[in-house]
């Protein structure tokens, strides 16, 4: 047993409502129990695609360090470039890892600005070129999987066009990650635990098992009991929670997918987004590329009545049915955040 794994097919290609509603239940369960799961888009992209990506992301990875630093985030904008190994912070710990970060171009860019720069491409041939074409599927299955999870918790036609309003500018960020094996006195991680903040992730990463690992609460963990891949532990730097760390490897076919904290506020709490890290031990050089798919910049996030509506058929769990309310936030706004809480010596991470 591992993550729920959800065919997109379906949903893509058929118009019987059954069909589709079937698809938006299983996504609806997946974001109430572990915010986690394996998307399998092979309907929609062939394998061979993301491959190419990861080809040409080691040719990257494989330059002098002078070469890459030639499109260093630290001359530009703080945010668009090459991050060097180590450079990134999570839980004031460096990553083991090196990376280039892409995100949605503006208009009138100055990289004096805080991630209001251009993006900065490697030169190698064809890189540019496939990155955006998957950039273009991605974003658009961004708004597919959106509209089945509209579904899924039971919106009004209306209520899907407004939110759709809130995600079809997606302000969108792609990272190609570069791991190489973590030394065993790295006091760290290759990725150090965090949740993403925006509202959805689909991770590629090449077949490496044994890589990215999910913070399964423990109620979450009894639900997928019997899993051969739990590892132990609880995180000690988010207070101790009880729950198991399990492993996520890649499967053929399929994304990683799972929600970010958008999705807390809007659900106001009814889908939290999970905890995750990269423990890569192995002795290959592991590339992973997730894309994220965020809201619009300026997107007022607040919480979604369908998701009220759920919470009010359910019994309270919290004594005298007090419920903690999401405060709502402008994505850009709160993405600038952190950007700048980067640039200070933080993580985009944390
Ligand atoms: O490389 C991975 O498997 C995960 C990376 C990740 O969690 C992130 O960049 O937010
Ligand atoms: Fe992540």
């Amino acid at each position: 047993m591992s993550l729920p794994i959800i065919d997109i097919g379906p949903f893509l290609k058929s118009s019987d409502p059954s069909v589709r509603e079937a698809t938006a239940a299983e996504i609806h369960s997946a974001c109430l129990n572990y915010g986690f799961f394996y998307l399998n888009i092979s309907a929609y992209a062939d394998p061979s695609e993301p491959e190419e990506l990861t080809t040409l992301a080691r040719s990257f990875f494989s330059l002098a360090q002078e070469e890459k630093d030639k499109i260093s985030l630290g001359s530009n904008d703080k945010a668009r470039g090459y991050a060097r190994l180590k450079e990134n912070v999570t839980n004031g710990k460096a990553d083991n890892h090196e990376g280039i970060d892409f995100y949605r171009p503006v208009e009138n860019p100055d990289k004096s600005k805080p991630l209001w720069g251009e993006n900065l491409w490697p030169t190698i041939p064809a890189f540019k070129e496939k990155y955006e074409q998957w950039i273009g599927k991605m974003k658009a299955l961004g708004l597919i999987v959106m509209e089945a999870m509209a579904l899924g918790l039971g919106m009004t036609p209306d209520e899907w066009q407004q939110l759709r309003g809130q995600v079809d500018d997606s302000f969108w960020v792609m990272r190609i990650i570069g791991y190489p094996p973590l030394p065993t006195d790295h006091d760290g991680f290759s990725c150090g635990a965090h949740r993403d903040y925006g509202c959805l992730t689909f991770l590629y990463a090449d077949p490496t098992p044994n890589a990215l690992q999910v913070f399964l609460p423990k109620r979450a963990a009894e639900i997928i009991n019997g899993t051969s891949s739990i590892t132990n532990g609880l995180p000690s730097e988010e207070g101790g929670e009880e729950g198991v760390w399990i492993t996520a490897d890649p499967i053929p076919g399929c994304v990683v997918c799972n929600i970010g904290e958008m999705w807390e506020i809007w659900t106001n709490g009814l889908y939290r987004s999970t905890l995750h890290r990269v423990i890569h031990r192995s002795s290959n050089y592991r590339v992973s590329i997730p894309f994220f798919f965020e809201p619009n910049f300026d997107a007022n996030i607040s919480p979604l009545a369908a998701a009220a509506r759920i919470k009010s058929a359910q019994p309270s769990t919290v004594p005298n049915g007090e419920t903690k309310e999401y405060k709502p936030v402008v994505y850009g706004k709160f993405l600038l955040g952190k950007v700048t809480n980067n640039f200070a010596g933080g993580s985009k991470y944390d």
